[in-house]
């Protein structure tokens, strides 16, 4: 370990939580999935080589005793003051390195976390530093040093508005630490990633048998056609957030549909391995 962080995650109530995500896997209760995305980030955290201390503030008591039984310290909310006031009172009274992060990161792999709080105590000295989320306008962790304060200004647009105050971006390659999850196509995202335990177990669910799953479908997700060979009933999608996903023939297959164009717009139904299950058009229910 370099010299140890302490990590504080704040995480909203759920009943208010992810209100983008809401309806997206309709399979799975809202709350439940909220929580176990905040538990993967925490156990990520909290097996993170260079975390010495992780503070979660929040005002929910499922929330605050999940992150108990992980290992964190939970500090109250002050109700009513939002995530930049948590993040103050969260980091209060820290005397060595201090990192903000959010709490939507289930894909996120303890290794990735540690090169990026490495990265952060490189030279020059004194200087906070912030990793952008994956579209590259948000933020999901801001660092600072010994004797600086965090001065959070995440919400929209907040990479920008932390560079503004004279944080420097981190531009590592951490796949896992930029995803997070706001809607679904995020989590379907996250999915290829591989998500944590919590939010596979939520969201592959219950198994009827050795060998059968339920599907579950991660809505609102789509596309366009970048390649389709009739002969194989395969192809290739370039989704909205700009990753590519092929397609088996069984997802053709699924459809219904005879044939696809490319340049065509498609609705995309993954499993929560990220497997393409279902290519529709968006019209079809
Ligand atoms: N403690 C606390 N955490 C917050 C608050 N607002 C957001 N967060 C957390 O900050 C992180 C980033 O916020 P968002 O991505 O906007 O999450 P969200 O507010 O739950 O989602 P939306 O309702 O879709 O905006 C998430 O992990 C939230 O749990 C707040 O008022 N208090
Ligand atoms: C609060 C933030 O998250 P999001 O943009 O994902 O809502 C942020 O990026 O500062």
């Amino acid at each position: 370990m370099s010299q140890p962080w302490t990590v504080v995650v704040p995480v909203k109530r759920l009943t208010a939580a992810k209100t983008r995500l809401r309806g997206g896997m309709p399979d799975v209760p809202h709350e439940e999935l909220a929580l176990a995305l905040a538990a993967d980030t925490l156990e990520a955290v909290q097996s993170c080589s260079e975390v010495a201390e992780v503070r979660v503030v929040t005002a929910d008591p499922r929330v605050a005793d999940t992150a108990r039984r992980a290992g964190a310290r939970i500090l109250p909310e002050v109700a009513g003051t939002g995530l930049n006031a948590a993040f103050r009172n969260g980091a209060a009274g820290v005397a060595g390195w201090v990192a903000g992060l959010t709490a939507d990161l289930p894909a996120l792999r303890p290794a990735e976390l540690a090169a990026a709080l490495r990265a952060a105590q490189a030279d020059p000295p004194g200087v906070r530093r912030f990793v952008a989320d994956a579209p590259g306008t948000g933020t999901v962790l801001l660092a600072a040093p010994p004797g600086v304060p965090l001065q959070p200004r995440f919400g929209p647009g907040s990479a920008a508005a932390h560079a503004a105050g004279g944080a420097h971006p981190l531009t590592g390659d951490w796949p896992s630490l930029r995803r997070d999850v706001d809607t679904a196509a995020d989590l379907a995202a996250a999915a290829r990633l591989g998500l944590g335990p919590r939010t596979t177990a939520l969201t592959v669910g219950c198994r009827t048998g050795a060998t059968r799953r339920r599907r579950c479908t991660v809505l609102g997700m789509q596309g366009t056609v970048a390649t389709f060979d009739a002969a194989t009933r395969t192809g290739l999608l370039l989704l909205d957030d700009g990753t590519e996903l092929s397609f088996p023939a069984r997802a053709f297959d699924a459809s219904g549909l005879r044939l696809l164009r490319l340049g065509q717009r498609v609705r995309v139904e993954t499993d929560a391995d990220g497997d393409v299950v279902r290519v529709t058009l968006p019209t079809m229910s």
